[in-house]
């Protein structure tokens, strides 16, 4: 027996959680778990192909253990994931050949550098919307190919298979029977085109990637493949997988053109729905696809940060100024505005608008007065600032959309921070709406897999059940306004690597 139950699966940077959620969309059941990182060497990100899977099967089984009738009580599954990680195995064994390169790394970055200056940039933004950055898979796949030894022989001959971390999961629950990703996912490869919905030979060619590693691309719900039973003690049908962040567009129901998300978890993430039309940014965001239902693609711009929540990290495990991210607020608070800071915290780099891997952090006003507050007053506000970035950037790109006022939806653990969110609106200049649902990543991805399922409603109905918890409306003077963002951008200029 089946019943409305769906079990999202949210395989994150730091953690993978599973989640439970009801006919009404109610959370009833969670698991998570951490997981290690690796620090090879300096730039270099990695997480364990193995640590992914299992401790994804183990939340799995923790969520599954919190509902009557267990696994036997789902209609579907559905999956998101952190993006753009990158991983190889082997079709015979289902051995990965190594560690997956996770989005963060910036071992690429010379690659990209000298395919920029050997003038193939534009080819790559014209066909995937991207940027020829390290952040993207294709070039980590390339690395893989290169560096891991006999890795190239096996890939030419057909023995091994690339995929993204949904393709990975699916590909172990389904006991090696699936190769298959979905269409946000493969946005984010370098490889894929997103006007022609396939994955693009010339590209392919030029990163040196055999197309027989290559996951067959599905709608974002669609019939993924069915886990094999010894897992949960039940066949369970895959039918949602979205990367994270557009897993959460579709959680915070930004479904007409002109709504933006914006998540604040390790980095910050913000897609504005652009509708069925690709809009091509003159601001270098990113174009990518939002969702395809039903093979209707949906398109979106994205303004990606790689340091959100981790700026907030840093002050607790890396300076020891706060024992817990929600201190943050009321040190922040005590620091007297006269002796502002500006933190840029370009640790991994600056993404959008950037788009500069060789920037390293800085600080600028440090006086014989600054403390620890003023660092926590920084640290917030830097998320604001390069949202600010973000948002005029999205701003000026969709000045010819047909589109109603900026909505601006929030999710991700610093939204907590109600300090964050009032700066956020003030610099802003608009409204910040929070919702009740913070999991909207998990629901996003639950939406999906019960849509296809058919057993959740469609997009009109699921957009009914978003319910504001608070909106943040500005309060900041203009003339405060202007001269915070001219500090900001200087900040900026002065950090910038060339
Ligand atoms: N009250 C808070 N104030 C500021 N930052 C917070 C607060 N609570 C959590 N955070 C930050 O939010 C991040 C965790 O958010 P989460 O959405 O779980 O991230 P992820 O999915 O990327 O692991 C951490 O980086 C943490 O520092
Ligand atoms: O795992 P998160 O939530 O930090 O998200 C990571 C993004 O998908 C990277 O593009």
């Amino acid at each position: 027996m089946s019943g409305a139950y769906i079990l999202a699966i949210d395989q994150g940077t730091t953690s993978s959680r599973a989640i439970v959620f009801d006919g009404a969309f109610r959370s009833v059941a969670v698991g998570q778990q951490e997981f290690a990182q690796h620090f090879p060497h300096s730039g270099w990100v990695e997480h364990e192909p193995e640590d992914l899977w299992t401790s994804t099967l183990a939340v799995c089984r923790e969520a599954l253990a919190g509902i009557e009738g267990g696994a036997s009580a789902i209609a579907g599954v559905g999956i998101t994931n952190q993006r753009e990680t990158t991983l190889v195995w082997s079709r015979k064994t289902g051995e990965a050949v190594c560690r997956a390169i996770v989005w963060q790394d910036r071992r690429t970055a010379e690659t990209c550098a000298a395919l920029k200056r050997e003038g193939h940039e534009e080819l790559f933004t014209r066909k995937t919307g991207l940027l020829l950055d390290p952040y993207f898979s294709g070039t980590k796949l390339a690395w893989i190919l290169d560096n891991v030894e006999g890795a190239r022989e096996r890939a030419e001959s057909g023995e091994l298979l690339f995929g993204t971390v949904d393709s990975w999961l699916i590909w172990k629950l389904t006991g090696g029977r699936a190769h298959v990703t979905d269409a946000t996912n493969a946005s984010r490869t370098l490889l894929y085109n997103i006007d022609e919905n396939c994955w693009d030979e010339e590209l392919c060619g030029l990163l040196g990637v055999p197309m027989s590693m290559l996951p067959e691309v599905k709608d974002s719900a669609d019939t993924f493949g069915t886990v094999d039973p010894e897992h949960f003690g039940a066949e369970l049908k895959i039918l949602g997988v979205a990367g994270d962040q557009q897993a959460a567009t579709v959680g915070q129901a930004c479904f007409r053109p002109g709504m933006i998300k914006s998540t604040y978890g390790t980095g910050c993430f913000a897609l504005l729905n652009t509708g069925e039309t690709r809009v091509a940014s003159r601001n270098r965001l990113l174009s990518t696809i939002a969702y395809r239902l039903d093979g209707q693609t949906t398109y979106a711009l994205e303004g990606s940060i790689f340091v959100a929540g981790s700026a907030v990290q840093w002050l607790r495990d890396g300076l020891g100024i706060i024992e817990a991210a929600a201190e943050s607020q009321k040190l922040a608070e005590a620091s007297d505005p006269a002796n502002r800071l500006y933190l840029v915290p370009a640790f991994v780099g600056l993404g959008a608008p950037y788009w500069d891997p060789d920037a390293r952090g800085a600080i600028f006003g440090l006086t014989r007065a600054s403390g620890p507050a003023d660092f926590c007053r920084a640290a917030l506000e830097s998320v604001g600032y390069q949202t600010l970035d973000l948002i005029e950037a999205m701003r000026a790109d969709a000045a010819d959309m047909d589109t109603d006022d900026i909505v601006l939806r929030v999710d991700g653990g610093m939204t907590a921070s109600d300090w964050t969110m009032q700066f956020l609106s003030d610099l802003l200049a608009a409204p910040v709406d929070r919702p009740q649902v913070l999991e909207t990543t998990a629901l996003g991805a639950a939406w999906l897999a019960g849509y296809k399922a058919g057993v959740w409603p469609g997009m009109e109905e699921f957009s009914g059940s978003w319910h504001l918890d608070r909106r943040f409306e500005p309060q900041m003077e203009e003339g405060e306004r202007t001269k915070l963002h001219a500090g900001w951008q200087d900040a900026v200029r002065r950090t910038r690597s060339a």
